[in-house]
This record gives C-alpha cells, structure tokens and sequence, in this order.
C-alpha cells in the first residue's frame, strides 16, 4: 500500500467539443511528495486537478487518486481529499469560525478549529462573517476549509492568489507544516518562486500536455541552468556567452578589453527564466506543426 503512488495518471484526456484541454498526461505522484502543476493560462492545469478530485469527467485515460478512481469516489473517499479551488465558493452569513466549525462536523477526524484559524492567521477574523472578508481573508479561509478535516492529500489550485507577501510566506509555513506530517500535495500556481519554495518536483503543462516533469531544481534540464554572461565590447556592441566557468570568461573578457568590461553580469537563470523557455519553445513548435498542417 504505501508504494502506491498517492496520484496515479495514465493517458489522461479531456475533450471540450473540439479542444483537447487535457491531450494524453501520465504522472505519479508518491505519497507525501509536493507536486507544483505550472503553465501558462489554459493549459490544462485546473482542468486536469478537477478531474483528479472527482468534480469533472475525463473523456479517456485511467486515474487513481488515494486507490479510488476520482469518478466513483464515495463519501469515504471524499473525507481523505481536501480541496481549495481556484475561486472560493463559500459566502454569506456565518461566521468563520461557525463555517469551519460547521465543516469540521463532516469529517471523522477533524482538525481542531481554533489551530486551522490560527495556522491561516484568521485570529483577528474568527468571529466576522465571511461576506465581510477582504480577498485575501477569504483565500485564508479557503485554505481553512481544505485542510480541516486533515487530509491526506491536498488539492491547492492557486492558493495565494490575492495574498500580500506577508500572507504568501505565512502561507508557506503551513504547508510546510503539512508536508511534515506527511500530507501529499498537488499545487497549481503561476508563482514561480511559490514552486521553488514548496515543490518537490514540478510538471510543466502546455495546450494540455506534460512537456516536462522533474526536481524543481532540475526542470529545463542541466544546459537551461548554464550561466550567462553578458558585457559590451571595446566598440559598444553587446556580447552574451554561456558558459559553465564564468569567472574564467570574465577574466580574459578583462584582459582582452584591457580593464573593466562595461555593463558586465553574470546571470544564473531563474525557474522563471527556465519556464519562459520552454514555454516559449511549445509556443514555437505548435506554430510550426500548424503552420505544417495548413
Ligand atoms: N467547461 C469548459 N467548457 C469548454 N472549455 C473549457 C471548459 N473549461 C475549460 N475549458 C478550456 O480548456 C482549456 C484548459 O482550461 P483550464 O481551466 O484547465 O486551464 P488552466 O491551465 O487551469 O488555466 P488558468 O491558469 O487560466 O487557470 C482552456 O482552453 C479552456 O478554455
């Protein structure tokens, strides 16, 4: 039981009229692991996250999610899921406190609702009614209400979106917190730094595909990671070189140009600038493969 991957996806599919949303995705997720899901705007990711939590309908593909294909999950198999999706759908009247409470009362072993208000930082919010929350207040209680019935595996579809820094890296601390005690996580965010920060490993989703699936410290692969290095030549012109030895690069660009090349840096690339590639790459080659077919 325990080599069985929390999430297990094979062939996945999902088809709108003529869109193919999600176009043929595998991918195992292991029990405790955090997995960022990242890519452009309609790549597929809520998509493919809705279909694993049982809320849509794949057209094909095998899904196993905690054992259970998410289409026939039962009550059971809801109570081990904890879900915040990507716009937050509880309003209204009640309380935060009432709301959390209230939700607590469905699961079999609930956490204890004054942690879950202190672990989002609602403290000050436990007693406001919810339609009087501002965003980000309201994102916290989203997340309050994924994680109260202390699930084994947390679905977070861009959870910070609308949270100030401050919040973001409280945020952090509490996931963190969960993957301590061994909860199995599948985040979609358009944060960067958000993947670096919590991701054990990350996939890169574009026009419904897994273009690439690795460490978040490995993605791209090792040439993306190659350092550059730019500076001016003698007649002002810009120079850009990648090299694995930049500080040698830089040493004889010095003595070349007789002293201190102008406008000179050393850039290791970021996640970001790794995912603006290979986006940029898919973008390139699905122009030319309809380009090819037109
Ligand atoms: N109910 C629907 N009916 C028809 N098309 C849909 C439906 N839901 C999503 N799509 C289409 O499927 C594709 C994938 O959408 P999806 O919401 O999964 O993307 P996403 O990666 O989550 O994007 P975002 O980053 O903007 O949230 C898009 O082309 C979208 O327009």
């Amino acid at each position: 039981m325990e080599n069985i991957p929390a999430v297990r996806i094979r062939g996945l599919r999902k088809q709108y009229g003529t869109v193919a949303a999600v176009d043929g995705i595998d991918l195992d997720i292991p029990r405790g692991e955090t997995f960022a899901l990242l890519g452009p705007n309609g790549a597929g990711k809520s998509t493919t996250i809705e279909i694993l939590e049982g809320y849509r309908l794949r057209s094909a593909g095998e899904v196993d999610v905690l054992g259970v294909d998410p289409a026939h999950g039962g009550l059971d198999w809801k109570a081990r899921i904890g879900i915040v999706l990507q716009s937050g759908t509880e309003s209204g009247a009640m309380t935060v406190r009432e709301q959390l409470a209230h939700f607590a009362g469905l699961y079999p072993h609930p956490r204890d609702v004054d942690e879950v208000i202190a672990a989002v930082g609602l403290e000050a919010k436990e007693r406001t009614r919810i339609a009087k929350l501002s965003g980000g207040q309201r994102r916290r209680l989203d997340v309050a209400l994924g994680i109260i019935g202390r699930p084994e595996l947390l679905f977070l579809d861009e959870p910070t979106t609308g949270f100030d820094p401050e919040a973001r890296r409280e945020f952090w601390a509490l996931i963190r917190s969960l993957k301590r005690e061994g909860t199995t996580i599948l985040l979609t965010t358009h944060y960067l730094d958000e993947a670096e920060q919590l991701g054990d490993r990350a996939g890169i989703i574009i026009g419904g595909r897994l273009v690439d699936v690795g460490r978040v410290h490995e993605l791209g692969g090792a040439e993306a990671r190659v350092p550059i290095v730019r500076w001016r030549d003698a007649d002002g012109s810009p120079r850009e070189a990648r090299t694995e030895h930049p500080a040698r690069l830089v040493a004889s660009v010095a003595r070349d140009l007789g002293g201190e090349p102008v406008d000179l840096e050393v850039i290791r690339p970021s996640l970001e600038d790794i995912y603006l590639d290979l986006v940029r790459a898919a973008g390139a080659e699905t122009r030319e493969t309809e380009e090819a077919h037109a």
